[in-house]
């Protein structure tokens, strides 16, 4: 049976990555570890927690300990590492916990695993670290062209350098050590689960509660918009035939740009929940700073490599999506509760 060690599983696509192999692989074991900050909920598991083959570990990636003592107890098959502090603006305000968690925390989970995994003769066969990456990394896009594997690293943000910085890591333990490895770098994801910082849920939030719904700029930043599950679907592929040492952009070619994604969840409360909503709740606020104008993928690698392509359609998604927090209302209160109230008032008032 396949040991997968997951990292960041409580948080948003780490629940849903655990729960979408549980549904497909009857015979696999799966060990969550997550640190449980903010951003992580068991809640988000509820319906794996008694799986016979799942383990939970509350434990930080940074703690050489902790993580070393899970590879001694376990024959780890896959490390798929998550965990990671994920939101810009949060690193705009603080930088140091992104250095630490997604540059050393991962460089402590690959030197676990190296020792874990390497023998004499180089490593054990079938053993693989999957470095769940960003498409930030590439930096900006103007109106036209897509990111490559090979475009250039030009990350902007501190959290975006954090996560060039670790995927750099990788290389080197695959150049140096031959170390079987693979990077994934996805676009935008949206769906159950995510934590209303992020700009899907904290729109669904706050037009569900009347809140102002805070638009960085002029609105007309794009991000490439996918459905979660299509993004688990794409690290399995990986996990089983992705080519050691490669990289692999993750997208769907769902091109948005913020207004039109804050317009289309407005129409939907509007028509389905609250005929009340409407348009003037949008503020224009001041912009993010460094703020990427435009991240736009090309998945043609993965598409022919590996045969994956997005199921789910923008439309469809985030039809879902919204009826999903509509229907998980006690999951929002909960999460919503005091971090983020008090984030929210200081930024925007009640
Ligand atoms: C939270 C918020 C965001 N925005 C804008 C900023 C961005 O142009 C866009 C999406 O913002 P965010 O949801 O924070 O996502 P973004 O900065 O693109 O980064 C996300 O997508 C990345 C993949 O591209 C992930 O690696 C990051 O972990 C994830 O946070 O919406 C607003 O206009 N208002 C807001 O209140």
């Amino acid at each position: 049976m396949k040991i997968y060690l997951v990292t960041g599983g409580a948080g948003f696509i780490g629940s849903n990555f655990i729960k979408y192999m549980f549904k497909k692989y009857k015979h696999i074991k799966i060990i969550n570890v997550d640190k449980l900050t903010y951003a992580g909920n068991l809640e988000n598991l509820k319906e794996v927690k008694n799986h016979p083959h799942y383990k939970f570990i509350k434990a930080d990636i940074c703690d050489k300990k902790a993580i070393e003592n899970i590879f001694k107890a376990n024959d780890i098959d896959y490390v798929i590492n998550f965990a990671a502090e994920s939101h810009v603006d949060r690193s705009i305000k603080d930088p140091s916990i992104f250095a630490k968690t997604n540059v050393l925390g991962t460089v402590n989970l690959l030197n676990c695993a190296k020792a874990a995994w390497e023998t004499n003769n180089g490593f054990k066969l079938g053993k693989k670290f999957l470095q769940v990456s960003t498409d930030e990394v590439y930096g900006s896009l103007e109106n036209t062209g897509y990111f490559t594997e090979t475009s250039p690293l030009d990350p902007h943000s501190p959290y975006a350098s954090s996560k060039a910085s670790a995927d750099l890591m990788i290389k080197a333990y695959f150049d140096t050590y031959k170390m079987p490895v693979n990077v994934t770098r996805c676009s935008n994801n949206y769906g159950p689960y995510q934590f209303p910082e992020k700009l899907i849920p904290l729109m669904i939030y706050n037009c569900l509660n009347k809140k102002i719904l805070p638009v960085y700029g002029d609105g007309l930043n794009i991000r490439d918009w996918l459905y979660v599950i299509d993004h688990c679907k794409a690290i399995d592929l990986v996990i089983e035939n992705g080519k050691l040492g490669e990289i692999y952009n993750i997208g769907g070619h769902n091109e948005r740009t913020n207004i039109y994604i804050v317009k289309t969840i407005i129409q939907y409360i509007k028509k389905n929940v609250d005929p009340t909503i409407t348009e003037n709740l949008i503020k224009f606020v001041e912009d993010r700073k460094g703020h990427d104008r435009r991240y736009a993928i090309d998945p043609t690698k993965i598409r022919n490599e590996l045969g994956w392509k997005p199921k789910t359609s923008f439309e469809e998604g985030i039809k879902k999506t919204i009826q999903w927090y509509l229907e998980n209302n006690t999951w929002l209160d909960n999460i919503t509760s005091k971090e983020y109230q008090d984030a929210y008032n200081k930024m925007y008032g009640n």
